[in-house]
């Protein structure tokens, strides 16, 4: 398992003042920044686009953290990349040819990972787990943040970790949906090294002290 990472994500900052929240993400000492793309159609929201994230990428070296929420990311991966995103991640649920979008992330020299919705059994990114940087267990079903955790899928993120040692891989688990100091220590017992938090971390009175918290977990 990873040392722990938080990745705040940019879903809860002010979208007029994107660059300026970043500040306060550097300022905690975080080193990634969690970027949450949607589509209207695989969620019921809308967010950033890749030139969002060309518009960041010079303005930051956080370790950008492209998470698609969208029904045919296999269109979109490649601008995301040009865009400047370190890692892109992508939905299993979709009807897509997963594998193939894999390989394209592979050979567009971004990390890659997949993702799967709280109702989504782990089985669903098993045949992955050989070719992923980081697999994305979503604890709250995606489109909204400031939604309640939902721990039940801390199961499968146990279930994951252990395909991981078995398998003698190193891709980082991630949860990501209402996280929360309290819930980060149940998060990080059942295999979880990597942390998004939105309301948390920009809600937080000292996000230093809130980024400390998760990143010294045991
Ligand atoms: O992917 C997301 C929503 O689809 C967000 O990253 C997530 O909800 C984080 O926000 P919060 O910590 O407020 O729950």
């Amino acid at each position: 398992m990873g040392s722990p990472i938080l990745a705040p994500s940019m879903l809860a900052a002010d979208h007029t003042r994107l660059a300026e929240d970043i500040k306060l993400v550097e300022a905690a000492g975080c080193t990634w920044l969690h970027v949450d793309i949607m589509d209207g159609h695989f969620v019921p929201n809308l967010t950033f686009g890749p030139q969002t994230v060309a518009d960041l990428r010079p303005k930051t070296e956080l370790f950008l953290d492209v998470h698609l929420m969208l029904a045919q990311p296999q269109h979109f991966v490649e601008a995301f990349a040009k865009a400047g995103a370190d890692q892109i991640t992508i939905h299993v649920e979709p009807s897509y040819d997963v594998g193939a979008c894999l390989d394209q992330l592979k050979d567009l020299g971004v990390k890659r990972g997949v993702v799967i919705n709280p109702r989504t059994p782990a089985e669903a990114v098993e045949p992955y787990l050989r070719e992923v940087d980081i697999v994305l267990a979503m604890t709250v079903q995606p489109g909204f943040g400031g939604q309640s955790f939902q721990q039940d899928v801390l199961e499968k993120t146990a279930q994951i970790a252990k395909w991981r040692e078995s398998l003698g891989l190193d891709f980082r688990i991630e949860v990501d949906g209402g996280v929360n100091a309290e819930n980060a220590p149940l998060c990080r017992a059942k295999g979880v090294d990597t942390f998004v938090a939105g309301t948390a971390f920009f809600k937080s009175e000292d996000r230093s002290l809130f980024r400390k918290n998760i990143e010294t977990l045991d």
